[in-house]
């Protein structure tokens, strides 16, 4: 039968986590809160109620069409007749366990658990038939775990599997709960390989209602993004730069809502770029009022230029508002490397939840990878790194930020999601001349992220050629003598290119983007 590994309840009886509840009901209510698979491990009970509880379980979950697999314990499951039986890299080997189903339970589902990429290749070239990966982050809930692997672990085996052409389905175990599910599906996604599902015990089982427990897992699970193919994109397709009108016409098509926490020197500015690039923003600095929005199917902004204890809090609702939602979040870590208040900003924003794009100068990206020296203000302090050097921080924040795209803004700006970096030579100088030209890129780049969410590295990229080639065309317009005229006739270009993108493409001629090649 065809297992859905989605949301996997592994119980536990034991008083800290069951307290003094009845395991069916628990184990009832979860799934009727949306568990897709239940493991019964009990470490303690003797083999006459191991088996009585198992039954007990197995009249439940068969009533609910859900597979029951029983830990450790084969004997156990066949007396009863389990859908199947989980075994750890400590206990009978896989073929055993293989021979003795073979007659009893010719059809059933063994799980191994594995921590590395040995023991995950082994086990899936010996049959299993799905493994639980982990410990992927710290838990109390089992005293004997080996080694704590994180997304990275998971990542690695998920894609030595894949390279090997073994497609057995994978859940992660270990401290997942609400709070970084979504960044472990997210984080542990490689191209096109990704998790089955996850394995929880106490985030189900110790919660006071095990249904909303479950209900709320699959919703943050069911909000996740669809995995970005950007690489299996060409590279004739990103220079060929033949999207970006097309791209263009759908933000203005849809009207995206850009939700703004963004900086107070800027907000009207703002504004003004997203309704000119055809989206419709709100600047609203309060996070209560995040849930509301999200709901509304647009992207929300960041910036954290006027940052204030108060603004912080309020950026921590919101991310975690637009994260259960599943809509798309732009981080503006502006001056985040100037002074200790921010440096600490950072890390709370960073921790707080998932970012689908990341935009700074180079002070800033520099910060985000431990790299940097003190920045001065806001602004980027000249810098002693070559360009490849520059690409190669900024493909390591996107590769370690999981999903993510990075923008690097500068006199080249470097965009990259980690597996594919371009540099856009794009702009004018007078762009450096308006204060918040590079917020207002934020605000335009989520704009395209929440139409194009399939390929963030492309919205990003569409996004910045129209503001940037926009920037350039308004330059040349008679009446401009400086910054000052300069930014409303670049208003009015990003505008007009908005407005007719698909009519006249000659102005996507003037897009200076190039691959990085590493080999050079
Ligand atoms: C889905 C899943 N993955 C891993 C484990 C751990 O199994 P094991 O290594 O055998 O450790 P114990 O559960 O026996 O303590 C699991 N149970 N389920
Ligand atoms: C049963 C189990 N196996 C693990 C492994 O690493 O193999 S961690 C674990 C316990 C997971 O509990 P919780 O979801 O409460 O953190």
């Amino acid at each position: 039968m065809a297992v859905d590994y989605t949301l996997y309840l592994v119980t536990d009886s034991t008083p800290e986590i069951l307290g003094d509840r009845c395991l069916a009901d628990v184990v009832e209510s979860g799934i009727k809160g949306g568990v897709t698979v239940v493991q019964y491990r009990n470490k303690t009970a003797d083999t006459a109620e191991l088996v009585r509880e198992a039954s007990t379980l197995h009249e439940i979950t068969r009533r609910h069409g859900v597979p029951l697999i029983i830990n450790d314990r084969i004997d156990v499951a066949i007396a009863i007749g389990a859908e199947g039986v989980h075994v750890g890299q400590d206990d009978m080997d896989l073929q055993a366990v293989q021979r003795i189903l073979r007659t009893s339970l010719p059809n059933a589902i063994i799980g191994v658990s594995t921590s590395s990429v040995e023991e995950a290749l082994t086990a899936a070239r010996n049959g299993a038939t799905y493994l639980g990966i982990g410990t992927v982050f710290a838990t109390s809930t089992k005293k004997d775990t080996k080694s704590i692997i994180g997304a990275i672990g998971v990542q690695k085996i998920l894609t030595e599997l894949r390279s090997n052409s073994l497609n057995t389905p994978c859940v992660c175990i270990g401290g997942v709960n609400a709070s970084n599910v979504q960044q472990i599906l997210r984080q542990s996604r490689h191209d096109d390989v990704a998790l089955d599902g996850v394995a929880v015990v106490s985030a189900i089982m110790a919660a006071p209602n095990p249904s909303e427990a479950s209900q709320n897992l699959r919703n943050l699970i069911a909000a996740l993004p669809a995995i970005s193919r950007t690489q299996s994109l060409g590279l004739m397709q990103i220079t060929n730069l033949s999207f970006v009108p097309d791209y263009i016409a759908a933000v203005v098509q849809r009207k995206p809502l850009c939700h703004n926490m963004i900086n107070t020197v800027v907000q009207t500015m703002a504004a003004n770029m997203a309704i000119a690039i055809g989206g419709s923003p709100i600047m609203s600095g309060n996070g209560a009022e995040a849930a509301d929005l999200a709901k509304l199917g647009g992207s929300l902004v960041i910036n954290m230029g006027t940052v204030t204890p108060d603004s912080l809090d309020q950026y921590v609702k919101a991310i975690s508002a637009y994260n259960a939602a599943g809509n798309p979040v732009l981080l503006d870590p502006v001056g985040c490397g100037a002074t200790e208040l921010r440096k600490e900003a950072l890390q709370t924003v960073l921790t707080a939840g998932l970012f689908d794009v990341i935009k700074g100068n180079e002070g800033e990206i520099a910060t985000i990878a431990g790299t940097s020296a003190q920045q001065h203000g806001v602004d980027s302090a000249p810098s002693n790194l070559t360009l490849r050097q520059k690409a190669i921080m900024v493909e390591e924040v996107a590769k370690r930020c999981g999903g993510c795209v990075v923008v690097m803004s500068g006199a080249v700006d470097i965009v990259s999601d980690g597996y594919q970096t371009v540099f856009v030579r794009n702009g004018h100088e007078y762009m450096g001349l308006v204060t918040g030209s590079g917020c207002c890129l934020g605000t335009v780049i989520a704009a395209f992220l929440a139409v194009h969410r399939e390929n963030k590295l492309l919205a990003t990229l569409a996004a910045l050629l129209l503001y940037e080639i926009a920037a350039e065309q308004a330059t040349t317009k008679e009446a401009i003598r400086g910054p000052g005229s300069f930014l409303p006739a670049w208003i009015d270009t990003l505008y007009q290119i908005a407005q007719s993108p698909e009519s006249d493409q000659s102005w996507i001629k003037g897009g200076k983007v190039e691959v990085f090649q590493h080999s050079r």
